[in-house]
């Protein structure tokens, strides 16, 4: 089996079928073993191997003392990656509440239930277990499973993956499951509540598993599906002693849900697991509360074989004792007639309310608190919840997606790319809180007092919002980077968006005066200057939105994209929502990030300059005097401010930042322009003439507010389109047969830009954002392109189907599993629906859409 999007299909509707061939999923087969690369041709992770001894001194030391004498996580660690696993599926569960990922075998085999936190194990006693009985006989019982463990012997293992496909269109997935010789066909869909501009039922910590049975025999047949599950999450936490299950019946509203709750005892960070199904007529729910996880498993396959119903005793477990493992399971069974069809309701919930990060200084409340109680006992009415509510989830995920699938001109390809990228937002070790009640404005605010109007009433109506740079790059909302991903959030949830930049903006107007060695260069400086964008707003082992900027690979102070892309974010955002408030809250704290970026501007022609280091979000990738990215990105925010200044009619700004762009146009076309394209700098170096796969990021905004014509045109049109033809020649097309994307950084000689390990890399995310570009500009058949050779690299060469990467190389390298900035990708949905919107639809016809 391969990751390969064979025949396109849609999800099963609410009813029988296996999907009807319309439109795109993530679709491999269950097969073992299954290799997404030759075994000639290994792939390896980025690490410290990579980067010159002299140089990995500085994070070596750094390293040593974080892990081996602080005894905590590193932000990064280059000494130990996540090794490349080909068998992620579709995570299960909403915004910020934790999440637990599914293989597209069906194991469950990641978990981020600390926040930020990950924790890659496959645990074997998580399954669902099929039971058929025929006249009152068990006729077939089997683990839906290809594994054949040690543990568990008892239970009857190695269902051949031949026979079932895996289908992901994230926030659903659904496998085909045929049972062999028995005429019976078992479909799972899988749903988790992540609907576009809901802010309640989003945030829920819950996974629906609804199973349809397709009898094609002429007998009826009875069927169970057993769910069974681990007291915890694989860790040596399982072990510790003191947990115990308990099974539960909730009833509300004539609908009563049962199941186990499995309490998981941990002294930091408590929870519980809850694992039940939907009793209705015809459909009996029986549990096992208790059994050995680690043993053959004998009583409770015996309990399902012999009667296709567990015994379902009354009384919780006495709690384990140190070194004892203890799971649970819950059987819905119901009896389907001959030719006909049945439904069995399951859920997956899960329950930790209130969170410490690794400082565990504050106590955080979830979002979901909100909606439920916070006292750790909510998991029987999230499932309850979960089971009477999953239908109109997937009426709404259906309404929101089928014109996209529907939309014949787009490739089956995209619409996998489109939705399943979006799994990041919520495995992105994301967390989503509550302010507390009692939370006054100085609390959110620090020290400076940022004068935000606005602040705590976003805060209190939609909570706090932070997902990782990469669930390897452990920084919360890496600004640099959201930068790209932030098209999905303004999209799809707007308010959560609004939110996140009014944290920003709280930390711009602050400081952090604490002094610290920079790994890169090794300077001290402070961890956070006043007016200035901080990289990052912390991280999982500390105390985020505390204490800002965990990275130290740089100062960030001294970066030059940081404040501009607050600026293009604020506009961006403003356009797309008109809200006039976070407007006028965001315009002061624009002005002075521009103040503090005006000081690169040293020679005051209206352009900044880079500082001859690695300076913005190619953190290794030397930039030296005027350059395309930061240039381009600096003019784009200048002509946005004086948009903003328009529009909030303060004249004043508007007159002195229409004076630096028109200065700032003729300096980049004078200091950059070749004819072609834009060099990479205006250093005059051997790589200055370096083509530049993100050269035209500042149109990129411009285009996606509809900012780059007319009056507002910054870039001459010509030269972007010379420019975005120029890359699509050298670094698409030049680059491993115009099949893996855009290379970043590519010598107009056709030669691969080797200057630096990140120019001769492919990003994943900004390959989308210019494909947006393209498609902006017209480009769009080259864009489409452009953007396929990424998905096909890595979700069909490179196996790393939910786990896409920051980076990878022509050969052999990647670098940063799960990664933030891929959900860029929503920039070419925001392009084409422009388009869309501003020309009749043309003919139907198939593959990409016409130009
Ligand atoms: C410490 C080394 C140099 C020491 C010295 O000069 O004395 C560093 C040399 C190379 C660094 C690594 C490399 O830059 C890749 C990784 C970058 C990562 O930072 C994020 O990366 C994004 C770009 O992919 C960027 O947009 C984002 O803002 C960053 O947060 C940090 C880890 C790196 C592995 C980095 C680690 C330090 C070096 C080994």
């Amino acid at each position: 089996a391969t990751f390969v999007a064979q025949r396109a299909a849609a999800p099963p509707g609410r009813g029988p079928g296996h999907g009807h061939p319309q439109s795109a999923a993530h679709k491999p087969k269950l097969g073992r073993g299954t290799k997404a690369t030759s075994a000639s041709e290994p792939w390896q992770p980025y690490g410290a191997a990579d980067v010159p001894l002299a140089e990995v001194l500085r994070y070596f030391l750094w390293w040593y003392k974080k892990t081996r004498q602080e005894k905590k996580y590193p932000f990064i660690d280059l000494l130990s990656a996540v090794p490349l696993q080909q068998i992620y599926g579709c995570p299960l569960g909403g915004i910020g509440g934790g999440t637990i990922t599914r293989g597209w075998r069906g194991e469950f085999c990641r978990w981020q239930l600390n926040p930020g936190i990950y924790h890659y194990e496959t645990v074997i006693a998580d399954q669902f277990t099929v039971c058929l009985r025929r006249k009152g006989l068990t006729v077939y019982q089997q683990v839906l499973s290809v594994e054949r463990p040690r543990t568990l012997q008892d239970w009857n293992w190695g269902y051949c993956g031949h026979y079932a496909f895996y289908h992901a269109l994230y926030p659903r997935a659904w496998t085909v499951y045929e049972l062999p010789g028995q005429n019976v066909v078992l479909t799972c869909r899988q749903v988790s509540p992540v609907i576009p501009h809901d802010y309640q039922d989003s945030s829920l910590p819950v996974g629906v598993f609804i199973w349809e049975v397709e009898n094609g025999n002429d007998e009826d047949v009875e069927v169970s599906i057993m769910f069974s599950l681990q007291n915890g999450t694989g860790t040596k936490e399982d072990k510790r002693g003191g947990h115990w299950n308990e099974p539960f019946a909730f009833e509300k509203e004539g609908t009563r849900v049962a199941g186990v709750v499995l309490h998981h005892c941990t002294p930091v960070n408590p929870f519980s697991l809850a694992i039940s199904a939907r009793e209705k007529a015809g459909t009996r729910v029986s549990h096992f509360t208790a059994f050995n996880p680690t043993g053959s498993g004998k009583e409770v396959w015996q309990d399902l074989l012999q009667d296709g119903q567990l015994d379902s005793p009354a009384g919780e477990s006495a709690p384990t004792e140190k070194g004892e493992v203890v799971a649970a399971a819950v059987c819905a069974s119901c009896a389907v007639p001959a030719r006909g069809h049945g439904t069995l309701e399951l859920a997956l919930a899960w329950d930790m309310p209130r969170v410490h990060f690794g400082s565990k200084e504050k106590l955080h409340l979830r979002r979901y608190t909100r909606y439920f109680s916070s006292e750790g006992d909510a998991a029987p009415a999230l499932s309850h919840y979960a089971l009477t509510r999953y239908e109109e989830w997937e009426k709404k995920i259906e309404e929101w997606q089928k014109p996209i699938l529907e939309n014949s001109q787009l490739p089956p390809w995209y619409k996998s790319a489109l939705f399943n990228e979006l799994y990041f937002l919520t495995d992105g070790g994301t967390i989503w809180v509550e302010l507390p009640p009692d939370c006054c404005a100085e609390d959110v605010q620090g020290p400076a007092g940022a004068g935000l109007s606005q602040l705590l009433p976003v805060l209190r109506e939609y909570g706090r919002f932070a997902y990782l740079e990469g669930q390897e790059y452990r920084m919360y909302n890496t600004y640099d980077v959201h930068f790209y991903a932030s098209f999905a959030l303004i999209m799809l949830w707007p308010k959560l968006q609004i939110s996140l930049q009014y944290d920003i903006a709280v930390t711009v107007v602050n400081e952090d005066v604490q002094l610290r060695q920079y790994l890169m260069g090794g300077e001290t400086a402070q961890v956070k200057l006043k007016n200035v964008v901080p990289h990052d707003i912390g991280e999982p082992g500390d105390e985020p939105w505390q204490r800002v900027n965990a990275y130290l690979v740089h100062d960030t102070a001294n970066w030059k994209d940081l404040n501009l892309k607050f600026v293009l974010q604020v506009y961006r955002d403003y356009y797309l929502t008109q809200d006039s408030l976070y407007l006028q809250d965001m315009w002061p704290v624009c002005q002075a990030v521009m103040e503090s970026e005006l000081k690169f501007d040293k020679d005051n022609d209206g352009l900044i300059e880079n500082g001859g280091f690695a300076d913005q979000t190619y953190d290794a990738w030397v930039v030296t005097g005027a350059s395309a990215y930061c240039g381009g990105l600096w003019l784009a925010a200048v002509c946005m401010m004086c948009k903003m200044a328009e529009v909030l009619g303060d004249r004043e700004t508007m007159q002195k930042y229409s004076a630096i762009l028109q200065k700032g146009k003729e300096s980049f076309e004078r200091l950059l322009w070749n004819g072609k394209y834009y060099n990479y700098d205006s250093s005059g170096n051997v790589t200055s003439r370096s083509i530049m796969s993100d050269q035209c990021a500042g149109q990129w905004f411009l285009g996606a507010c509809d900012l780059d014509q007319g009056q507002f045109e910054v870039f001459p049109k010509s030269h972007v389109a010379s420019a975005l033809r120029t890359v699509f020649e050298k670094n698409v097309l030049g680059f491993a047969g115009g099949t893996m994307g855009a290379v970043n950084g590519m010598m107009p000689t056709g030669a691969a830009d080797t200057s630096s390990v990140q120019s001769k890399e492919v990003w994943v995310g900004v390959v989308y954002a210019l494909a947006a570009t393209m498609i902006q500009e017209g480009l769009v058949e080259e864009g489409f392109h452009t953007a396929e050779g990424c998905y096909r690299t890595v979700w069909e060469k490179l196996g790393m189907a939910f786990q896409t990467p920051e980076a990878y190389c022509e050969k052999k390298v990647y670098r940063s599993l799960a990664y933030m900035r891929p959900l860029s990708i929503w920039s070419m949905q925001l392009a084409l629906e422009r388009r869309a919107a501003r020309a009749p639809a043309p003919p139907a016809q198939a593959g990409a859409p016409r130009p």
